[in-house]
């Protein structure tokens, strides 16, 4: 039996769960675009500073800002990690006196609590704004409309919803980690024509193109930690980083029961990216010990299973993790409802072979009607290969 994840949405008042099912598009129609043209561009454009704090901002969203006053931008910012002033205030900072009587694009809905930063909404009614076009309703039950709502008390025209279908792709693992209490899984792998990820030897250097690769590079970048078990790191001896200098480095994370890995092994010799290795009470002590002279961080949990590892990296903060491993963990993974989003790159190469291993192991499954079928799938071409990616369906609880 695969889990299904429920998303939580107990914490709400029935109107702000509305409006955040509404953004999410958790039992809601398709829209119909909001806006004028020139606000979608400003929105873009609000998307596309976001995207310069790609993979730095959890457990944070990715949020960008931009400030017009008579058609012209007079002021741009973005959330550039957790802990610093919102998209809002840069963008403010750089307007300075321009603000009074402009518009600001937002593309996450104002905040209206005080966390680790005072309240946007108030900096934005202090400031003197004359409108606020926002691209998403921000789904943290502290906002959840509470934003919006007081800066309409305030006498501020507010427009929600322009762009929301590209606002909330770019936020995807941010709104899983708030509505599921779990980061977002991305099972990613790579195989032939045939469904195979390795010979029957093992061998699988390289499967797809080099563009593919350089894809999943940019993948990795993105998310916060990537994961693999005992048998990647043995069969594979991976380095799992992202190969650029200036990208984010995603946490290296191993998932090993009883430390039976190899001391050689290139993740815990390479230091350019941070490694974590999950296991259980009292394993192995002596690679444990090996293990932190390299500077790997170890954690044990009390049962070492994929759900039990997002828990304890939702706790940490993350919002994304990237399944890296093969198919006995993937499997589990699934199964356990560890995993939301599948990429598969399929290179045009066919190696045959019964025992040659396949991305997925064995999920229990006997006949089609079983097979889980994935939604809002889509293909491009890569390099010489072929990108599958698809969403397993989701479901809300909101009793
Ligand atoms: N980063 C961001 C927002 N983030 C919102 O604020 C929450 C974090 O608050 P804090 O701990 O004070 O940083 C976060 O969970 C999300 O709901 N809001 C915005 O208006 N603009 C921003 O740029
Ligand atoms: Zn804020």
């Amino acid at each position: 039996m695969v889990a299904q994840a429920d998303a939580s949405l107990v914490n709400y008042t029935q109107e702000s769960k509305h409006l955040v099912e509404s953004a999410v598009g958790l039992n809601s129609p398709p829209k119909e675009k909001i806006g004028s043209d020139f606000d979608s561009r400003m929105m873009l454009r609000c998307l596309e500073l976001a995207r310069r704090a790609l993979g730095r901002t959890s457990p944070n969203p990715l949020v960008g800002a931009v400030i017009v006053k008579d058609g012209e931008i007079v002021g741009e910012g973005f959330h550039p990690r957790a802990g610093e002033p919102h998209a809002e205030v840069f963008a403010l900072r750089a307007a300075g006196d321009r603000a009074r009587g402009a518009t600001i694009y937002v593309s996450l809905e104002p905040c209206n609590h005080y966390g680790r930063t005072p309240p946007c909404s108030e900096g934005l009614i202090q400031a003197g704004v004359a409108k606020v076009v926002v691209g998403m309703v921000d789904p943290n039950p502290l906002v959840a409309g509470g934003g919006i709502a007081r800066l309409r008390a305030a006498g501020i025209e507010v427009l929600v919803g322009v762009e929301e279908a590209a606002c909330h792709q770019l936020n995807e693992a941010f709104v899983h980690r708030i509505l599921y209490k779990r980061p977002l899984g991305i099972l990613k792998y790579a195989m032939t024509l045939d469904g195979k990820i390795a010979t029957t030897s093992g061998h699988s250097a390289w499967v797809t193109s080099q563009e593919a690769r350089s894809e999943v590079h940019q993948l990795r970048a993105t998310c916060d930690a990537i994961i693999v078990g005992g048998n990647t790191v043995r069969l594979d001896n991976p380095y799992l980083t992202t190969r650029q200098v200036e990208a984010h480095k995603p946490l290296r994370v191993v998932m090993s029961r009883h430390l039976n890995l190899p001391e050689n092994a290139h993740l815990w010799q390479t230091a350019d990216a941070p490694t974590l290795v999950l296991t259980e009470k009292g394993a192995n002590p002596d690679f444990q010990e090996l293990l932190l002279k390299q500077g790997v961080e170890v954690v044990e949990l009390t049962s070492l299973t994929p759900d039990k590892a997002m828990a304890y990296l939702y706790e940490r903060g993350f919002c994304s993790v990237l399944w890296e491993c093969g198919g006995t963990l993937a499997a589990s993974a699934i199964a356990q409802g560890a995993v939301q989003k599948v990429l598969a790159f399929i290179a045009p190469k066919i190696i045959g072979g019964s025992i040659a291993p396949t991305p997925v192991g064995d999920l229990g499954f006997t006949t089609m009607t079983e097979a889980l079928s994935l939604e809002r799938v889509r293909w491009r071409v890569v390099g010489s290969d072929c990108l599958v990616e698809g969403y397993f369906p989701q479901k809300a609880n909101s009793q």
